[in-house]
């Protein structure tokens, strides 16, 4: 048959395919005719690239950021210390290069990048680098090139190594004409950040990699995420972490929301999981391949109110920066995933109560705390 009526079969096979899971079929490379780049003659695709048996070898992108030390934190408990390498451009305070095993990685560098998954024979690869959304609008070309041409190589290189890939979205795919209370998986998303329109982009991508070459992408749409770390990326959902600071170091904070700005919010712990989870499940589970997550929504008032059951004597006060409240006043307010739920078994474990209590005990109020009660 001429290559290109094998082709069409092909193309045809994978177009009829379900709307949203992945090809289980294992398509030849050569037999596609082209490929993503630097792909070997005689490369196979398979959905599953890595015995369900064996420990994965896991890389972490962008690792040092407010969400990548604690994933590998929790990966390592689950797979090993040596079985999970945290890398990122910036050099890594003491106690995390003591921690496991740490590396340079520039996502820009796709030679880097291809000679880290070899040499250390990576077959989970957790995409955490990127510029997030406050930050992005301040430096878009940098944005651009990190959030859209780094995923470019993440994919190239993920497909190339038949790894499972995970990357995380955000409720900032979503723009002013998505449905907002409550945001559904589909729908129209017209962000208006370049932070949303990469992270549209690498659903789309990972997503067409997927049908196209039988990548492994898997991806959550993460809402914004509270931890106790303090060195965040610069995003808009910020407040809801430095608020817990400002409680607990001098009893007031000033929020640069106002005080009706309902966000999505999730506490790290179930974050975390949920990534873990949405990797561990079978492929057949999966309908989609980009779900929303989510576990409460609050506003910066609603949270501040919350604190002050804890800290009586908590201020706050507003200053709203117009770019981060454009930002919020265009995302979901609620987010709907009862996909997740559906599909994988995804539950949430905190709610706002339990998210305050341990943020405020973790950052060491637990004598304010202890006086409220
Ligand atoms: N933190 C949150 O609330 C949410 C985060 N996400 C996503 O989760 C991921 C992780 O988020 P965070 O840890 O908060 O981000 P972050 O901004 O704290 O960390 C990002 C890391 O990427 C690194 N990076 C920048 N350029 C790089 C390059 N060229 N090569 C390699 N690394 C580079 C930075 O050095 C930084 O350590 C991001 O993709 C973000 O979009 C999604 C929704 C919510
Ligand atoms: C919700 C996010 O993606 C992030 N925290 C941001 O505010 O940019």
């Amino acid at each position: 048959m001429p290559a290109t009526g094998m082709l069409s079969q092909v193309a045809g096979r994978m177009l009829l395919s379900p709307a949203s899971g992945c090809r289980t079929s294992v398509v030849s490379i050569r037999f596609l005719g082209f490929s993503p780049r630097q792909v070997t003659a005689d490369a196979n695709f398979h959905s599953v690239s890595c015995s369900e048996t064996d420990h994965p070898r896991v890389l972490i992108t962008g690792g040092l950021g407010q969400l990548g030390v604690g994933l590998a934190n929790f990966l390592r408990k689950r797979f090993g210390k040596d079985n999970v390498i945290l890398s990122d451009i910036r050099k890594p305070p003491d106690h995390i290069f003591h921690s496991g095993p740490f590396i340079y990685s520039d996502i820009l560098d796709y030679k880097n990048l291809r000679e880290i998954v070899v040499n250390n024979r990576i077959t989970w690869l957790f995409h955490y680098s990127a510029l997030l959304s406050a930050v992005g609008e301040a430096n878009v070309s940098l944005a651009r090139s990190v959030n859209i041409t780094g995923l470019h190589n993440i994919l190239d290189v993920a497909t190339e190594h038949n790894l499972r890939l995970f990357v995380p979205s955000t409720i900032g795919a979503f723009g002013p004409t998505s449905p907002r209370n409550p945001t559904p998986d589909i729908c129209i998303q017209r962000p208006r950040t370049i932070y949303g329109v990469s992270k549209v982009h690498a659903e789309l991508m990972g997503e067409y990699y997927c049908y196209r070459y039988g990548l492994d992408f898997r991806c959550l749409r993460y809402p914004g995420i509270i931890s106790p770390d303090s060195q965040l990326g610069g995003g808009t959902t910020d407040y809801a972490v430095h608020i817990f600071h400002g409680a607990t170091k001098n009893g007031k904070y000033e929020c640069n929301l106002n005080p009706n700005t309902r966000l999505p919010m999730m506490y790290i712990d179930d974050c975390l999981r949920a990534t873990l989870e949405v990797m561990e499940a079978p492929a057949k589970s999966l309908s989609m391949r980009t779900y929303n997550i989510n576990a409460m929504s609050f506003t910066p008032k609603e949270l501040a109110q919350e604190i002050l059951k804890h800290v009586p004597e908590f201020q706050i006060t507003y200053n709203v920066d117009s770019v981060r409240q454009a930002i919020a006043d265009s995302w979901p307010m609620n987010f709907d995933d009862s996909n997740a739920r559906k599909d994988w078994g995804w539950k949430h474990d905190f709610d706002l109560p339990e998210l305050v209590t341990t943020m405020l005990n973790f950052l060491g109020s637990d004598t304010r705390v202890a006086q409220a009660n």
